[in-house]
């Protein structure tokens, strides 16, 4: 379980996080809010690449500023992060890039290849190991993504939109991956595409100015109106659109 308690964060003089106070459990949890309202500025925070102005982080009953280093050393090894705009080494196969990136998180050197291996295969690049990462579709590169974020098998995932620019058919398959990651991890997701969340998120944040509106089951957020519609009218009543 991550926890954050009373998050405030500010950038350019204003706070755009704002005393934000948050329980994730394993699961699939889905981020929402309007441009602007602070999803990515939060999963940096989770991510323990931004220490917030005020407020903590807690992983399993953990906390980590109680650590003497601040705590993100360790933290780096539990939780995974695939930004909204990520990187890959375009001319370094798709088994190069997960080892470096299972490198970079800790995972001990006679493990890498066995590790490199299962993360190809649970993202099924399997067949695409020797593959330049330029080389791969849209989807792929997504896909190679998630095998980065996830190398060293972590506890927690965080995935800013990671769903923008696929097809119908790559956006399927990547909600049933994400669905089957967040069976024994905390999975957060963040997105403006509620039609990815509704078949796989058990629980939804809807964030608005940097605060919370919204957090609990997905259900109880429009209890009277089944699926992506009657989500879509309950988060525009929430958000004032
Ligand atoms: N480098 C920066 N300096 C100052 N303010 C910033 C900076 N980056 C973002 N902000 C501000 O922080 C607030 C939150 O931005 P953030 O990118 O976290 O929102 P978001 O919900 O992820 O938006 P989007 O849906 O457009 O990706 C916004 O008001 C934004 O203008």
């Amino acid at each position: 379980m991550l926890q954050a308690d009373g998050v405030t964060v500010r950038r350019g003089g204003k706070v755009v996080i704002d005393d934000v106070s948050l329980q994730l459990p394993v699961g699939l949890t889905g981020l929402l809010g309007p441009n602007g309202a602070g999803k990515t500025t939060l999963m940096t925070v989770l991510a323990g690449m931004r220490r917030p102005a005020r407020g903590s982080l807690t992983f399993d009953g953990e906390r980590l500023s109680d650590q003497p280093d601040g705590g993100e050393l360790a933290y780096f090894s539990k939780v995974g992060y695939l930004p909204q705009r990520f990187r890959l080494m375009g001319l370094k196969s798709c088994d190069d890039n997960v080892m470096y990136a299972a490198w970079a998180r800790g995972v001990p050197k006679n493990m890498l290849a066995e590790r490199t291996a299962s993360v190809l295969a649970i993202v099924d690049l399997a067949d695409r190991t020797d593959v330049r990462a330029r080389a791969l579709s849209g989807g792929m590169r997504q896909r190679l993504g998630i095998a980065c974020a996830l190398a060293h098998d972590p506890s927690v995932l965080l995935l800013d939109e990671p769903t923008v620019g696929l097809d119908p058919a790559q956006r399927a398959s990547l909600r049933a991956l994400l669905g089957e990651l967040a069976e024994t991890r905390t999975v957060l997701l963040s997105t403006h595409i509620l039609e990815d969340l509704t078949p796989i998120a058990q629980r939804l944040v809807v964030l608005d100015h940097g605060k919370v509106r919204f957090a609990g089951q997905t259900g109880e957020l429009s209890p009277h109106e089944e699926g992506t519609q009657g989500l879509e009218s309950a988060y525009l009543r929430l958000v004032g659109g």
